[in-house]
């Protein structure tokens, strides 16, 4: 391992970055071919079922990767998904070291890559810049390990922790550039989930709306218990999918939902409620990486007393909303001090003129 390892590294993860919006449901994933101190080839996966990030860099590379040290954020596949191994790519363009930033935690690979290139006779190294290569992939990484999409729920406030008056009138609290930020957290996120008491309230389109219109648009998901939701909701018009998932779907009112558009998925129920962690391990299933809850505070609460949140995202806007607006969370109300939900501050910046807090659970 040296500078030079963690500096090419770093190039291939800027590669890989450049998948943000497109990959899904794969890891964004880039490579570089390095050869006498040069690059000779790099890429990045740009959308599941295309290329992967090192057959894109070979391809540029051509005969120039006989010899070559290849860097890149993922360890190689070695299995036939969509598209055939890389690691057999690797070795037939006679590549002589690989360098990974990180095991594929996909049980599929998870180390047989690096196996199969050591077992050609490629030196192979693992783990450099492994930090920031899992951050950028956090939801798959979740997805496979843990069964469950990575959650990250957006709130906005002002700054006595309102996010609306009493009359429900919510437009806007924060900034424009607030909201376009929010904009590249949907367009980075799988899955956008909201509660029925939003859709009811404000009737979101909960689409990801970039300059950039080469983007994955997010599954829209609706926890709505006895399905209420009309079947005229803007989200239903719009391109893209909807999930509902409801514990009580009356037949009638699924089908009609069914017609225009939805789909209906019939969720266990915990205390007559979706039961949120089974939705979860659902929406794994469905290929979820990343899920981006924007919700009020009845879905809110819910997901943080059942500790299924991994961050908030908390715009915080210079303004007073008075004692009668609405609050960020319904809560079970705390007795002791001992049992408060402790949160820690992960970042704090400045968006426009509202500050943006991400806060992790403890
Ligand atoms: N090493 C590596 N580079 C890439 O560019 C990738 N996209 C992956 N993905 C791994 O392969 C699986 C997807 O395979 P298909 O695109 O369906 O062929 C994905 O689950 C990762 O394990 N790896």
């Amino acid at each position: 391992m040296s500078a030079a390892d963690n500096l090419w590294m770093a190039r291939a993860l800027r590669l890989a970055e450049k998948g943000r919006y497109t990959t899904d449901p794969n890891p964004r994933v880039g490579c570089v071919l390095v050869k006498d101190g040069r690059v000779v080839g790099e890429g990045w996966h740009r959308r599941a079922g295309g290329p992967h990030a090192e057959i894109e860099a070979l391809k540029m590379a051509g005969g120039a990767a006989h010899g070559a040290d290849c860097y890149v954020t993922l360890e190689p596949c070695c299995h036939h998904g969509r598209t055939p191994p890389c690691t057999e790519a690797l070795i037939g363009a006679g590549v002589r070291r690989v360098v990974a930033a990180m095991t594929d935690p996909n049980p599929r690979v998870a180390g047989g890559g690096l196996k199969r290139l050591q077992a050609a006779g490629i030196e192979t190294v693992c783990g450099i810049l492994e930090t920031e290569a899992e951050r950028l992939n956090r939801g798959f990484v979740s997805r496979q390990r843990r069964g469950r999409p990575w959650v990250t729920a957006k709130l906005a406030a002002s700054l006595d922790g309102r996010t609306a008056l009493a009359s429900g009138e919510s437009k806007w609290i924060t900034s424009p550039q607030a909201r376009a930020d929010v904009h590249r957290l949907r367009a980075g996120s799988s899955a956008v989930l909201t509660g029925i008491g939003t859709v009811l309230a404000d009737d979101p389109r909960l689409d990801a709306r970039l300059e950039d219109g080469d983007i994955v648009q997010p599954l829209r998901v609706v926890v709505d218990s006895r399905l209420r939701m009309p079947p005229t909701a803007r989200m239903l018009g719009l391109p893209g999918r909807t999930l509902i998932a409801s514990c009580h779907p009356d037949p009638a009112r699924r089908a009609a939902l069914e017609t225009a558009g939805a789909e209906i998925w019939a969720a266990p129920a915990r205390e007559g409620r979706v039961d949120l962690a089974a939705l979860l391990e659902e929406l794994a299933r469905r290929e979820v990486n990343e899920v981006l809850v924007e919700a009020g505070a009845t879905l809110n609460g819910a997901l943080a007393i059942a500790s299924l949140v991994d961050e908030w995202v908390l715009y915080l806007a210079p303004c007073l909303l008075g004692d009668e607006g609405r609050g960020l969370f319904q809560l079970p109300g705390i007795q002791v001090m001992a049992d408060r939900i402790e949160l820690r501050f992960d970042e704090v910046r400045r968006v426009g003129p509202d500050l943006r807090l991400k806060i992790q659970p403890r």
